[in-house]
């Protein structure tokens, strides 16, 4: 008897009150008695994707670990700071590093930044990610826009949105129709255009498993056929909590690996140190890309 109401206790507090709205308030506060950037646009940088925090001016940093009640980033590849800046004259706050469900974190956790986001004033958020290729079409190096996830933790209940629904944040039951907005991808394309990047250009649907195991071939395959083009352990938790906010969003995966699809393969497989040094030798690119976005957001 005592060891379920024990259980109960701790999941109600746990899910529940973990990080309440009052609570994410004070870390939204927190920065913004220490900053007079107030963005309307986020950023949030894949694994080997820092560089897109570093080109902004005017930097303000936060480390993670000196913001109350902020997790702090345990991956390789990711700093685990909060930045502010300038782009251009636009006032920017970028997640240098991200949280991943295999650091330990709760799903919500991992998302919690979005919503510390939503409160500082953000209405854009532009999620990337390094992702493995699964499509036949794309090569390494490859840009994908994201038109859509399969939220796969997400079939087994573990999803951000999980516990007492809070209505300042959104509905009990959010569409995610459109959760990649259309006006955002078709900005980007044409943005891509103009820097003539079009030859590195792929669209899809990308799927977040749990990691931090890569895939089998098996598992691969299995996604494929559930329609997916690339596949990473990050970004759909994000972008649920952005959209149960009302954030829109725009998500573009780098492609750092190729999925090897075949049994008894001897094809080197997909390890982290790729990831990190494709993200690297891409760079400028992405960089000129978010920065083209960025340029023209006003217009959509
Ligand atoms: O999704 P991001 O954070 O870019 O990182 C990707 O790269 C790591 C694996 O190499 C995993 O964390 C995967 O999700
Ligand atoms: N699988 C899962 N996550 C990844 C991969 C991959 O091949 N590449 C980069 N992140």
């Amino acid at each position: 008897m005592t060891s379920v109401k024990m259980f109960r206790e701790e999941s109600i507090e746990d899910v529940i009150d973990g990080y309440s709205y009052e609570r994410i308030e004070s870390i939204s506060k927190f920065l913004l008695d220490r900053t007079k950037q107030r963005p309307e646009i986020g950023i949030i940088c894949g694994t080997g994707m820092g560089g897109l925090a570093d080109m902004l001016e005017d930097k303000e940093i936060f480390p993670y670990k000196d913001i109350p009640d902020f997790p702090v980033s345990t991956v390789p590849g990711h700093s685990g700071r909060l930045v502010f800046g300038n782009l251009n004259g636009k006032s920017i706050i970028c997640m240098q590093g991200r949280f991943h469900v295999y650091e330990g974190y709760s799903v919500w956790k991992c998302a919690m930044p979005v919503r510390v986001m939503k409160l500082i004033g953000v209405k854009t958020l532009i999620v990337t990610n390094a992702a493995g290729g699964l499509n036949r079409n794309f090569t390494v190096g490859d840009i994908m826009f994201i038109k859509d996830h399969i939220n796969f933790p997400g079939f087994g209940g573990d999803n951000p949105l999980r516990g007492r629904n809070d209505d300042r944040w959104g509905p009990r039951f959010p569409p995610m129709s459109n959760a990649y907005d259309l006006g955002l991808r078709q900005l980007a394309r044409t943005v891509a255009k103009e820097l003539n990047l079009e030859k590195y250009l792929q669209e899809g649907v990308y799927c977040m498993l749990g990691g931090p195991s890569y895939e089998t071939v098996s598992e691969m395959m299995a996604l494929t056929l559930l329609g997916a083009d690339a596949v990473g352990m990050s970004t759909a938790h994000e972008v649920i909590a952005a959209r149960h906010c009302g954030i829109r969003v725009f998500g573009m995966s780098l492609i750092t690996n190729i999925c090897v699809m075949e049994h008894d393969s001897e094809k080197p497989l997909a390890n982290h140190e790729e990831v990190m040094e494709t993200g690297n030798r891409r760079r400028k690119d992405l960089e000129k890309l978010v920065t083209g976005i960025i340029m023209k957001l006003d217009t959509v």
